[in-house]
């Protein structure tokens, strides 16, 4: 049996920091990584043995939990087939229906192999469509690493504190432009003075990239009403929120129709993927049937396109969505009132299954100036005691949690139970 310690120790001499993504490297809390052995429903194993009960969930796509068995037994009757074909295959049809059905916003889908290149994509074709440059994104979002959206960005840039990363060109950044989350006022007031440069707004409709945000009334339909009256193009990156907060997404959520969506996460139920979709008229730019290029060796893959096809299948059950909102309730409310009793400043928010935890006396947190606010020194006491105690939280004051359908009554009652020890200690 060999520690995580001894682990990391091996991994830092040959991986940049030990982590293949640097919010795993436990640097904005601390101390030395868990290494996972392996995982079950709700729960997670270090190499050592030792028990987590686990609210990351690889960051979202373990929705179901891990290791369900009958998305394992669809993975290995693709793999029985054959790992890749660099062909059609029947399945990425059967899983664009999907998508199109669930997302009725999207017409034409194309999948790829991470929410990166989804985000990427679909920025390149909103300025191919357009024939424009500018793109607005919002303080704290995050949409993957690539280039032109790595400004102000959240998620590991931020915990690391390096929001717009050296690398990317100030030729390439002076077209992001960046504006507060839930400022509809900032966005109509650009859009005044340069509403015909703008190809694309990007945005998380529940942010979850600096923590848990969920947008303020009225925040989504300025969005859809200022790209309606410039012209531009309005993109849901839902890589995140996408199956997560509801079967239809933030868009049937908040009853907003986008002209393009962004998945990943869970359409893969946890093997490597992406998508990109949304209007006809838009999509059909794309190569081959227009110029807009893009392409991907293992685009569509056989075997993420049978764990992701076999997840959507699970969460069309009834009441799931209203089930996995409970469980994720029963967790922020208990928490919550455990902090209140043991006199912490605390909040949550919470968004269907993902939710944000903060030590912050603000009740209501809308925006990435409330969140930078928060007590992260609390916080990080808080997340050593949790793992102490076996429960594992996301290593960063600037992720988004998740619950899962495996999350049973009693690991919710353990977490809290954990949780009114670990407040009082604080
Ligand atoms: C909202 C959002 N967009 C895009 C991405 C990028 O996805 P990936 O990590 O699969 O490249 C992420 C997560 O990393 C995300 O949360
Ligand atoms: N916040 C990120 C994705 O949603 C975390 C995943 C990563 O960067 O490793």
């Amino acid at each position: 049996m060999i520690n995580s310690s001894t682990l990391f120790s091996d991994a830092k001499h040959v991986i940049p920091g030990g982590v293949n993504s640097p919010v795993r490297s436990f640097s904005g809390v601390g101390g030395t990584p868990v290494f996972i052995d392996h995982a079950l429903g709700a729960h997670i194993f270090d190499s050592t043995g030792k028990r987590y009960i686990d609210y990351v969930g690889s960051w979202g796509p373990m929705i179901l939990g891990h290791a369900h068995p009958d998305v394992i037994a669809a993975v290995k009757a693709a793999v029985d087939k054959g790992l890749s074909f660099g062909a059609p295959t029947e399945i990425e049809t059967l899983m664009a229906q999907r998508i199109c059905a669930l997302l009725p916003s999207i017409d034409l889908v194309r999948m790829v192999s991470s929410g990166t290149e989804a985000t990427m994509s679909a920025i390149r074709l909103a300025r191919g469509y357009t024939g424009r440059d500018k793109i607005v994104k919002f303080e704290g979002c995050y949409h993957g690493h690539s280039d032109s959206l790595l400004v102000k960005a959240g998620s590991g840039a931020l915990t690391l504190g390096v929001p717009s990363s050296p690398g990317v060109t100030a030729a390439v950044a002076e077209n992001t432009i960046t504006l507060p989350y839930n400022d509809s006022a900032a966005v109509k007031a650009l859009f005044a003075e340069i509403g015909e440069q703008i190809a694309c707004i990007i945005v998380e409709p529940v942010a979850g990239n600096m923590n848990c945000i969920p947008p303020v009334a009225g925040f989504l339909e300025t969005l859809r009403q200022v790209c309606d009256q410039y012209h531009s193009v309005l993109i849901f990156d839902e890589v995140m929120t996408g199956f997560r907060v509801a079967l239809n997404g933030a868009q049937g959520l908040y009853n907003i129709t986008p002209d393009l969506t962004t998945l990943g996460k869970i359409i893969g139920g946890g093997v490597p993927v992406g998508a990109f979709g949304g209007r006809r008229d838009i999509m059909e730019c794309l190569a081959p049937l227009g110029p807009v290029y893009q392409a991907g060796t293992l685009s569509g893959n056989p075997v993420a396109m049978a764990a992701g096809l076999k997840t959507l299948d699970l969460l069309m059950q009834p009441d799931f969505y209203p089930t996995l909102a409970a469980k994720a309730k029963l967790l922020t409310e208990g928490l919550k009132a455990r902090a209140q009793q043991a006199g912490v400043a605390f909040t949550t928010t919470q968004v269907g299954g993902m939710f944000g935890l903060y030590f912050n006396a603000q009740d209501n947190m809308t925006c990435f100036a409330q969140v930078m606010q928060s007590d992260q020194v609390l916080f990080k006491r808080f997340f050593h005691a949790m793992l102490e105690a076996g429960v594992y939280l996301a290593p960063s004051a600037f992720e988004a949690g998740f619950v899962s359908m495996a999350h049973s009554d009693d690991d919710l009652a353990q977490t809290l139970a954990s949780a009114e020890r670990v407040f009082k200690s604080l």
